[in-house]
């Protein structure tokens, strides 16, 4: 009879488990302890074992209802939320909560004893509804099982969770407590940084007075210097004047001891020996007491000579043996009207400002800026100056090279910023290299009157794209290279160096030289010179009384124009950079001697190298920084006049080559 046993089968696994999960979770549904539930049980139970009289009818009414308590119930899905509500300690209602007061009053029939047909009729609808509420009691377990399922997984899961929550908890309050001491220490160290940040603003702002005070100073000091070589030239002035005076007085002493001895003589003319012989003698003893005095008076000359140079010398290493001179030229005639000149002023002779004639736009702030720049130099040539006034300044450093210094003048700037009309001049007004020349000998011959008897020599190269011509011998195919020579200091190998023994003879070599030098034209000069052009006069001069040796030397230079690669036309360019190249090896060499690195690099290029022995060490440097005067020149203007800036500050002390054949001033 399978209607009666399902029942059994059915119930004895819920109540196992019912008994089960009652005990271990107390969120479970209290269903183990429904009445109608334990009823029905109980019924089923009655009902799978036969007995002869079925007291049914009390209990088939809340059975029947109980089913449709649990249709109900059926009718909800059991979702997450249930699930959760449970988890969280919700009751479940109650079966026979959810029907109740709202029980259908089923009357009661009353099926006399005797009427068997209608009770089977009533038992078998009663099985029937039993059947029905085992299908849902069925469901019902199943979805109670899988509750307990989930349950008993949430109930598994947990623990650990909670281990691992209560784990990561302690974690936290570890690195918690970490973070709180290392903020109290930051707040610490906090507090020491901002007593020394306070102590710092206030040293620096020590600093900034005394820099202030300093830069006070230096202006001073600046101005003393200024005033001091003004008072420098009065007395360099006074000195030559003492020194003319000097030369008159004793001249003049000379000669009144000549006139004293004459009109002697001529007194004593009676007591003159008639007999020609021994007026001869007599004569002769005059003339030998005549060459005495003169040998006197020369040795005189000469003692006064070696501390005469020693101080003009001195004199210049005191105002500094690298010199920048600025010169800006003038507009030519044909570009009077046709480019615009920047606005420049000259508030003293030693000072230049400069700015852009129009106002430009600041491309940052959109304001209109023309800030006009001031730069210092050693003396600045403003474009009305003469060759002549220029050439004024130069004498001492000829002078130099005649005592046995190394001297070298070289013009610096862009193209057609008039470096070539500084150091060669025009045919009507010549420049520094042939007034250079004129003044040498002009010395020289002075000098000769002192015993000093001078031998010069002369030679003329260009450097063109790093390589070496005699501008003597322009088609030659000899190798030239530069050597260092010990003793003999740099020299370049093959090239011709003439002797000259007159100044006319020294200009006709410079011309043709000039003549030879590779010349282009560029975008700011029709005759831009694309060399760089080397005259290099040597200068040995030996004196016969204090047998004094000196070997001094003038290279006189000029460069070939620096000009931006962006600006030259396609052609020129490998020229443009090798021009470039070797201005800023000559720069880094003037910046290596600035900062008085221990290697200066005069090897980086040949310009350089070849120039060695008079940039910086043993030498005496002139350096003219030529300026265009023109608006579109501006940029360049003003990096030329910033290097010039650099080198004016590099302060060397020069050694003088001097040598004594024998022991002098016996
Ligand atoms: N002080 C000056 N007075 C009059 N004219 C000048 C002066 N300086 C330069 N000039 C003229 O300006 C022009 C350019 O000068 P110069 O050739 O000397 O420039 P540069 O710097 O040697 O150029 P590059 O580097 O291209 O050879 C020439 O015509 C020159 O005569």
């Amino acid at each position: 009879m399978e209607s009666a046993e399902t029942p059994k089968s059915f119930l004895k696994p819920l109540t196992k488990i019912m008994k089960t999960e009652t005990k271990k979770s107390k969120f479970l549904p209290t269903i183990s302890e429904d009445k109608s539930t334990r009823s029905s049980t109980s019924n089923m139970s009655k009902l799978s074992t036969p007995a002869p009289k079925v007291h049914v009818k009390p209990m088939l009414r809340p059975r029947s209802k109980s089913a449709s308590e649990l249709q109900l119930i059926q009718q909800k899905p059991l979702t997450t939320r249930r699930i959760a509500a449970l988890k969280l300690g919700q009751k479940r209602p109650a079966l026979q909560e959810i029907d109740k007061g709202n029980k259908p009053k089923v009357p009661k029939v009353k099926i006399p004893d005797w009427d068997y047909k209608s009770r089977f009729q009533e038992l078998q609808k009663e099985h029937t509804a039993t059947l029905e509420e085992n299908k849902l009691f069925k469901t019902q377990v199943s979805q109670l099982e899988e509750e307990i399922e989930s349950l008993r997984n949430a109930k598994q899961y947990d623990p650990e969770k909670i281990e691992f929550l209560q784990k990561s908890e302690k974690n936290l309050q570890d690195s918690f407590m970490v973070v709180s001491n290392e903020k109290n220490s930051l707040i610490k160290e906090f507090a020491n940084q901002k007593k020394e940040y306070q102590n710092l603003t206030d040293s620096y702002d020590n600093c900034q007075e005394k820099y202030n005070i300093l830069l006070e100073t230096e202006k001073n000091l600046k101005e003393k210097n200024r005033n001091l070589l003004d008072e420098n030239s009065t007395l360099k002035a006074k000195l030559s004047n003492q020194e003319s005076k000097f030369w008159l007085h004793t001249s003049f002493n000379t000669l009144e001891e000549l006139t004293k001895e004459c009109l002697q003589k001529i007194s004593n003319t009676e007591k003159i020996p008639q007999e020609p012989a021994l007026c001869n003698t007599l004569l002769e003893n005059w003339c030998k007491d005549l060459e005495n005095i003169t040998l006197k008076l020369k040795r005189d000359l000469d003692k006064q000579d070696d501390p005469r140079r020693s101080l003009r010398n001195t004199i210049q290493d005191v105002t500094g043996n690298i010199r920048v001179f600025c010169r800006i030229r003038p507009p030519i005639t044909s570009e009077e009207n046709e480019r615009q000149l920047c606005a420049m002023s000259f508030p003293n002779e030693t000072s230049l400002e400069i700015r852009k004639a129009r106002k430009s736009v600041n491309v940052l702030s959109g304001k209109l800026i023309n800030l006009k720049q001031k730069f210092t130099f050693d003396k600045v040539f403003p474009p009305d100056v003469t060759q002549a006034e220029v050439f004024e300044e130069l004498g001492q450093l000829v002078q130099s090279a005649l005592d046995g210094y190394h001297v070298c003048v070289f013009a610096y700037g862009q193209p057609g910023s008039g470096k070539t009309y500084t150091m060669q001049g025009s045919s009507n007004d010549c420049g520094i290299i042939p007034r250079t020349i004129d003044l040498i000998f002009q010395k020289i011959d002075k000098l000769s009157t002192l015993d000093w008897n001078y031998s010069v020599t002369a030679s003329f190269l260009e450097l063109y794209n790093e390589n070496i011509r005699d501008l003597l011998l322009p088609n030659s195919t000899h190798n030239y290279e530069v050597r260092y020579n010990e003793g003999h200091g740099i020299t370049v190998t093959n090239l011709q160096i003439i002797p000259i023994t007159s100044a006319e003879e020294l200009k006709l070599l410079m011309e043709e030289a000039q003549k030879n030098r590779t010349v282009a034209a560029t975008n700011s000069n029709e005759h831009s010179s694309r060399s760089h052009a080397i005259t290099k006069i040597h200068l040995e001069g030996y004196n016969e009384t204090s047998k004094v040796k000196y070997s001094g030397s003038i290279h006189l230079v000029d460069l070939a124009g620096s000009e931006s690669a962006r600006t030259t036309n396609a052609e020129r360019l490998n020229e443009t950079k090798n021009i470039n190249t070797s201005l800023s090896a000559l720069g880094n060499v003037m910046l290596a001697l600035y900062n008085k690195h221990p290697h200066i690099p005069y090897r980086n290029s040949k310009l350089t190298f070849l120039l060695q022995s008079c940039l910086g060490g043993n030498s005496k440097t002139l350096m003219f920084v030529n300026v265009s005067p023109f608006e579109e020149c501006f940029g360049e203007s003003i990096n030329s006049l910033r290097f010039a800036s650099k080198i004016k500050e590099i302060k060397t002390v020069a050694k003088k080559n001097k040598t004594y054949a024998f022991q002098c001033y016996h």
